[in-house]
């Protein structure tokens, strides 16, 4: 209830605590959530300014921007961090905590989008090879929230899922688990753990030359997580003198700068955009958002999320009962063609310029859920069930 209270609060936040944020360009919907906290500074995602940082108190930024003890030196006023990112690996977590500063992340922010991605791929590279998905054997690597969101799209379409994940093992996760021995008997994988080069669990080159020869002939083969989680090299090497798996590469060792001669052995290429629907980035400023209101103690209430998302498409599908895998495949495009993102890429994207350049440019990309499918009297429950557990919204005819 707002009260006399609220009121006096709120005034008391307005005339006192009016911070200085310092934000990166490409977080849509900062202004609509955070312009009545304080003065709201933006800047392009590599190069913070140093005048801008030395009055900064709040600093939000995406994966691109590297936070170190040399950058943190020049905000002396600096007093929460936040990416708008899963991804924590651009920032020296230790070096913000030897100066006290709070440092928030956008858990699971761009998971749908993650997933989405590795279904449009998968269903671009079926369809260019004449494959089929149903009754294939996926291996997952990293059961958290972009792995869990992907393994659920392919169980969806009838693949055997399973999980490499030693953490969630040990803790008792219900999924099913395999482990690197296994590596040979799975027709795709996806690699969705962080950047961890030190450790019990590191992940720098977890799939090394060894394991990527391991691959059989015909596997489809993602990484969507980043980019040093595969050995680039060993991969070439293997794509050179033995062609014959498909690989989808969305993350690239050294990016922006990428191994150009890898990029044109496989077979869907993309600069760091498998999280980048426009939903996965609004939500990735709406957790930081909350957070920053949570920890702030912001006087006024939280926006609800739906305030800040876009709603529907316009145009609806009507599926008939007996629709097939290919036709879930070319609903899937619809949404996202994701080789529209390879096209570019390949044509505008593969200097350090050009790789940024399409990412901050990125066009407006939606998520499958704001697609209707108006499903035919005749679909049974389990297939609304499907199409749903892919993501998409469904309604009856
Ligand atoms: N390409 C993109 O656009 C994009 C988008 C989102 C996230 N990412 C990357 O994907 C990573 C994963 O995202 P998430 O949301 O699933 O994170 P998450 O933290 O929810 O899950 C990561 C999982 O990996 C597991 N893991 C850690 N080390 C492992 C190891 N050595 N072997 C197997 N499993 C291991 C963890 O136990 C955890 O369950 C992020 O850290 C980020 O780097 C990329
Ligand atoms: O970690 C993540 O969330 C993703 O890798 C993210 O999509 C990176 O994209 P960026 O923030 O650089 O736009």
């Amino acid at each position: 209830m707002f009260t006399a209270f609220s009121a006096l609060r709120l005034g008391f936040w307005q005339k006192e605590q009016r911070m200085n944020f310092l934000i990166d360009k490409n977080l849509p919907a900062a202004q609509e959530l955070l312009s009545e906290y304080g003065e709201l500074h933006f800047f392009e995602g590599r190069e913070l300014p140093s005048e801008l940082l030395a009055e900064a108190e709040i600093l939000l930024i995406r994966s691109v921007t590297q936070i170190s003890e040399a950058i943190l030196s020049q905000a002396p006023k600096l007093k929460f961090v936040g990416t708008a990112t899963i991804g924590t690996d651009h920032v020296d977590l230790s070096a913000l905590a030897a100066r006290n500063i709070t440092f928030a992340n956008a858990a699971g922010c761009n998971a749908v989008a993650v997933g989405e991605y590795v279904l449009s791929a998968a269903f671009a590279v079926a369809h260019e090879h004449q494959l089929t998905l149903q009754g294939k054997r996926a291996l997952i690597v990293g059961a958290g929230n972009t792995g869990s969101e992907v393994g659920a799209r392919l169980s969806a379409l009838g693949m055997e899922v399973a999980y490499i994940d030693p953490i969630k093992q040990e803790a008792g996760a219900d999924v099913e688990f395999s482990d690197w021995q296994q590596l040979h008997q799975f027709d795709l994988i996806s690699l969705h753990v962080p950047m961890q080069k030190h450790g019990e669990y590191t992940t720098w080159h977890l799939l090394d030359a060894e394991r990527i020869n391991r691959l059989k002939p015909g596997t489809l083969l993602v990484n969507a997580s980043r980019g040093a989680v595969v050995d680039n090299q060993a991969l070439y090497q293997r794509l050179q003198t033995q062609d014959d798996i498909y690989v989808v590469l969305d993350v690239w060792e050294g990016e922006p700068d990428v191994l150009t001669e890898l990029v044109a052995l496989v077979d869907i290429a993309t600069p760091h955009i498998a999280g980048h629907s426009i939903e996965g980035k609004i939500r990735g400023t709406y957790r930081l958002y909350t957070q920053l209101h949570a920890h702030f103690g912001f006087a006024t209430p939280i926006l609800p999320e739906r305030n800040v998302l876009p709603g529907f498409c316009d145009e609806e599908i009507y599926v008939a009962s007996d629709y097939t895998e290919a036709d879930i495949g070319q609903w899937v495009q619809k949404v996202y063609p994701v080789v529209q993102d390879d096209s570019s890429f390949r044509q505008n994207g593969l200097t350090a310029l050009g790789f940024d350049k399409l990412r901050k440019e990125y066009a407006l990309r939606r998520e499958l859920w704001s697609q209707i499918l108006v499903c035919s009297p005749n679909c049974s429950g389990k297939q609304q069930k499907q199409l749903e557990a892919l993501g998409f919204s469904i309604r009856a005819a």
